[in-house]
């Protein structure tokens, strides 16, 4: 569970968050949506202080965050996994590393190393390419290897800043597949921004629609997929010239 309580963060002067109080349930998968500027990515990097409020409680899993010193902070963190929009992987690092580096500087037990990077790469269906280098992997594969480095050490929560916000329509589904998984084998609440309304109904319970620094409003939803996931030049062409007149040349 995480909880926000009364969390403010400005900017030299600017409040981009304002005393928000929130709850995200244990288990769920929990989407925050909003305009551009609404303070969504903010939202999501106060929840494992990667931003520190000025003021305001942020507690998950039990752990009020915000009264932890350093090493404790990096002890509750562990529990904490964070997926990005470009996936912010090791560039001269292969993808078994990637993954390996997590559970390094984790001080995970040296000898169930590479077991467990093995299992994580496995999930994520990525065993064949662990000799491979970012540079050599599609944006959903680089997303995979990432989702796979946030699992490595057993993770209860999961924040994933606009996950999918690089990627095609096709490849967009099977992330959010990935994601839908790790809550269900595991048991991991998710929370993902997303800009893509498509993107939200498709995989959240609760959802957060946040303005100008605030919740507007927390609505409860079924997760439907809505996604379109035809990537045939066919279906674009047919996109393109659908409502009126066209020029094939
Ligand atoms: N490090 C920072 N320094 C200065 N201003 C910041 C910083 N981070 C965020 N802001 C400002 O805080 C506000 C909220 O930013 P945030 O990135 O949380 O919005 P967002 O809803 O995620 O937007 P987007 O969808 O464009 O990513 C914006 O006005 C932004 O310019």
């Amino acid at each position: 569970m995480i909880k926000l309580h009364k969390v403010s963060k400005s900017y030299s002067g600017f409040q981009a968050i304002k005393s928000i109080s929130t709850t995200i349930h244990a288990g769920e998968i929990h989407g925050i949506i909003g305009a551009s500027g609404a303070g969504k990515s903010t939202v999501l990097r106060l929840m494992n202080l990667l931003e520190i409020p000025d003021e305001g409680e942020v507690e998950v899993n039990g752990h009020t965050l915000t009264n932890l010193h350093s090493k404790e902070l990096r002890q509750a963190r562990k529990s904490i996994g964070m997926i990005f929009q470009h996936y912010n992987l090791v560039a001269n690092k292969t993808v078994y590393e990637n993954v390996a580096v997590s559970l390094e500087l984790a001080n995970f037990p040296r000898k169930e190393r590479k077991s467990r990077v093995g299992e994580c790469l496995q999930f994520v269906g990525l065993e064949s390419l662990k000799e491979k280098y970012p540079a050599q992997l599609s944006g959903g594969q680089k997303q995979r290897v990432a989702i796979a480095r946030a699992l490595a050490n057993n993770p209860q929560v999961l924040l994933c800043d606009e996950p999918t916000s690089s990627l095609d329509p096709n490849t967009t589904a099977e992330i959010l597949s990935v994601l839908e998984n790790i809550n269900k084998s595991f048991g991991v609440t998710i929370v993902i921004v997303s800009h893509e309304m498509e993107v939200i109904k498709s995989i959240c319970n609760r959802v957060t629609v946040m303005a100008d620094g605030e919740i507007y409003d927390t609505v409860t939803i079924e997760p439907k997929r809505i996604l379109n996931t035809d990537n045939s030049p066919k279906y674009f062409v047919e996109q393109l010239t659908k409502d009126g007149e066209m020029d094939h040349a």
